[in-house]
Formats: C-alpha cells, structure tokens, sequence
C-alpha cells in the first residue's frame, strides 16, 4: 500500500481535491478533522491547553476557536506551544489509520507535514496550489475572515512556491484548469506505481 500525503496552503483547495479522490474510491484521512475531534474530546489536553492559553478558551467546555486562533497566529512562539501539544496525537492517529488500510493508495491530507515534520511517514506528497490572491479571497469568504486574518496565518506556513518543489506531484487549482484532470492522471500514476511495487 502506498501512502500519499495531499498538502497545500491554507485556500489552496486540499479538501475539495480530497473530495475528488473520495470519489474514486480512495480513502481518505482528513488530519484537521482528527485535530479537532482530538481538541474536544481528550480532556487532558484540554486541561494543558487552558494552562497554557488560559481557560477562557473553553469557557463553556466547547473550544472558543476564534479566540485560540488570536492568540496563537500572532505570535509564532504560542503557535509552536499548541502545535506540540496537538500534533503528536494527529500523526500517530494517521500513521494507525494508514497500517489499515487496504486500498492500492492512501491519502492523508494535511496542511502542515512539512512544517510538522511528519513527510517522512509518506511515500508520495501531492502539493495543491493557486495563486496567493485566490487563496485569500476564498479564505475571507469561506470564513467571514479580514485579510489580515488570512495573511497571518499564511505567514505561518511555508511559502506555496517552496512547498510545491517539496512535492512529488502539483496540482493547480485555479478554477482554470480542471481539476478532475489533473486528479485522474495523478490517481493512475499511483495505481500503476502500486502494481509495480
Ligand atoms: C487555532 C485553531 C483553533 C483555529 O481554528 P479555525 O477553526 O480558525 O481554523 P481551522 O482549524 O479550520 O484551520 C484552517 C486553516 O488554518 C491553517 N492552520 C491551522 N492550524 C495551523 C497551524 N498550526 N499552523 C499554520 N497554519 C494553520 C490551515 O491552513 C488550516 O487548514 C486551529 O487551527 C488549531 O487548533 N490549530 C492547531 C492544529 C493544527 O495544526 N491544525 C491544522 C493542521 S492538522
Ligand atoms: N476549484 C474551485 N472552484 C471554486 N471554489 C473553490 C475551488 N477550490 C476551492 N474552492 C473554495 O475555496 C475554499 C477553500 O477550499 P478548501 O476548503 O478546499 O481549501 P483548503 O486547502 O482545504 O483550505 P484550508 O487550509 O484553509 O482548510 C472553499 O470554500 C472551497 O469551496
């Protein structure tokens, strides 16, 4: 079984690309999905979080997100402290997650692998791009968000251009070129790497 990693700056359009290989039969582990159940249920790492970011962020037991958000993109030193916290359970729920499956190729979609360290865990990473000013544009009106908001965090992660040359495969998502296309090619790439183990 081969394991594929599917990345992309926030915008980039990762889980709409991850909606297409679903399509196809391929499954699919969605790591922001897994964080944030991992966040409203582990009540250790809730009580670690609120000793770090105060307890306000769980002020009615539920995580106040927004409020997580303000603190940590700011500031890359708090945004260090909650990803020690939180990544190490996502990576190992993935990595149990990849030992079971059966399917010829897996995807674990995540922005972060190489910023996280956790590329080491794939055999292949598909990078999803678009240009910077769509990427903002469809942050801001998908989350009610200012572009400040998104330009913050897009600072935190590792510059687009430079994470697609990290990446065994590209997929340009600019609403110019289909992306079914470019899904299909790379999934019968994968297939026939597979067959030829
Ligand atoms: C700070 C939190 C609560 C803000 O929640 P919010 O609902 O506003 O955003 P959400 O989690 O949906 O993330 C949206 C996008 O922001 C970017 N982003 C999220 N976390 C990070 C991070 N630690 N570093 C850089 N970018 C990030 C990603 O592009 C992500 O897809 C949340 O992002 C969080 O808990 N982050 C830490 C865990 C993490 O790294 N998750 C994402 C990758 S698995
Ligand atoms: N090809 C496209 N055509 C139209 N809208 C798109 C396209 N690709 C993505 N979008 C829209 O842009 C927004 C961001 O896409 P998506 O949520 O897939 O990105 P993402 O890379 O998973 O982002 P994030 O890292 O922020 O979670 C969504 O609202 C999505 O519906």
């Amino acid at each position: 079984m081969i394991r594929v990693g599917l990345t992309g700056g926030i915008g980039s359009g990762k889980s709409m690309v991850a909606r297409i290989f679903k399509v196809l039969g391929i499954p699919v582990f969605d790591a922001d999905a897994t964080t944030k159940n991992i966040m409203a249920t582990d009540k250790e790492l809730q009580q670690r979080l609120m000793e770090v970011f105060g307890p306000k962020i769980f002020a009615n037991g539920v995580l106040d997100r927004k409020l997580l958000a303000s603190i940590v993109f700011p500031d890359p030193f708090k945004l260090e402290q909650l990803n020690a916290l939180v990544h190490p359970a996502a990576i190992a729920a993935a990595a149990k997650w990849m030992q079971q499956q059966t399917a010829p190729y897996a995807i674990k979609e995540a922005a972060l692998f190489f910023e996280a360290g956790s590329a080491g865990d794939l055999d292949y990473v598909i990078g999803v791009t678009a240009p910077k000013a769509l990427r903002i544009k469809r942050v801001m009106d998908r989350d009610n968000v200012s572009r400040m908001e998104v330009l913050t965090r897009m600072s935190r992660q590792i510059d687009d251009d430079i994470k697609m040359r990290l990446c065994d495969f590209v997929i340009m998502n600019d609403e110019q070129q289909p992306l079914i296309n470019q899904v299909l090619s790379i999934h019968e790439k994968l297939i026939g790497l597979e067959q030829h183990k």
